[in-house]
């Protein structure tokens, strides 16, 4: 079996060497004996998003969130309908902000977004930065890998995002600031698309979410199958460890 996994702007949304996300799904894909093919596209590549598995976008600084908008706003139809149609996306920070309405810079200035998911972003007057702990919603990650129910990672953004009515976070913030500091919430999920503010990279601190995404790729080829389990003793220690010391200072 073959998963088409694609970054989108590798080269505009990659801070904190989120693209070890795209390592990590492509590593548990080869222990299992599935073939990985990674796509990496930037500005004017063309794409076909109904036929990838898994989309991932990175984080950015403001101006580099600003060379891509108009690329990416060309790409709305296409992506919006894979959306639809269920592709698993996982998109981190400035790549989430940019799937909202639109990101409002500190300097006041709107980047729009393509207003695929139902949140809005408003640089604050100070960067949310640190470590963070996330206790998961149990609708929106239960997979076959339930070992954990908490999400972790770092986080270092001006733009704090506000909810619609019709959608609401991955988690509860346990410690950090999250989604914006004042309501406790931390990410989203709509359809398949993973909307978070955790880099770490996020997938190697948090094995099981690489595996929820992963399932649920094969789920929407119709493939009725169960992950192997993988040996992840270290991931799990590190995972365990930085909870337990991060809620110490909570
Ligand atoms: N880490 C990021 O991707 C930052 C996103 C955006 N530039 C912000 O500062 O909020």
């Amino acid at each position: 079996m073959k998963l088409a996994i694609c970054h989108l702007y590798p080269d505009l949304l990659d801070l904190y060497g989120d693209r070890g996300n795209i390592l990590t799904l492509a590593a548990r894909c080869r222990w299992r004996g599935i073939e990985p093919v990674i796509q990496k596209a930037s500005l004017g590549e063309d794409l076909d998003f109904m036929g990838m598995d898994i989309l991932f976008i990175g984080g950015g600084s403001d101006r580099e969130q600003g060379l891509l908008v108009q690329d990416l706003m060309r790409r709305e139809n296409e992506l919006r309908k894979a959306i639809e149609n269920g592709l698993v996306v996982l998109s981190i920070c400035g790549g989430y902000q940019m799937l909202g309405k639109y990101y409002q810079m500190t300097n006041g200035e709107r980047i729009d977004g393509l207003g695929i998911l139902d949140v809005w972003t408003i640089a604050g007057a100070k960067r949310l930065i640190g470590n963070v702990v996330v206790e998961l919603d149990e609708k929106k990650s239960s997979g076959n890998s339930n070992k954990f129910r908490t999400m972790v990672g770092f986080e270092n953004h001006s733009g704090k995002t506000y909810l619609g009515e019709g959608i609401s976070p991955l988690g509860k913030v346990l410690f950090g600031h999250g989604n914006n500091g004042e309501d406790s919430g931390e990410g989203v999920r709509y359809l398949n698309v993973f909307g978070t503010y955790l880099h770490g990279p996020l997938l190697p601190k948090n094995p099981h979410l690489a595996d929820l995404l992963l399932e649920l790729a094969i789920q929407r080829r119709g493939v009725d199958t169960r992950l192997m389990e993988l040996d992840d003793c270290l991931e799990d220690l590190a995972h365990k460890a930085m909870v337990k010391r991060l809620l110490k200072q909570a």
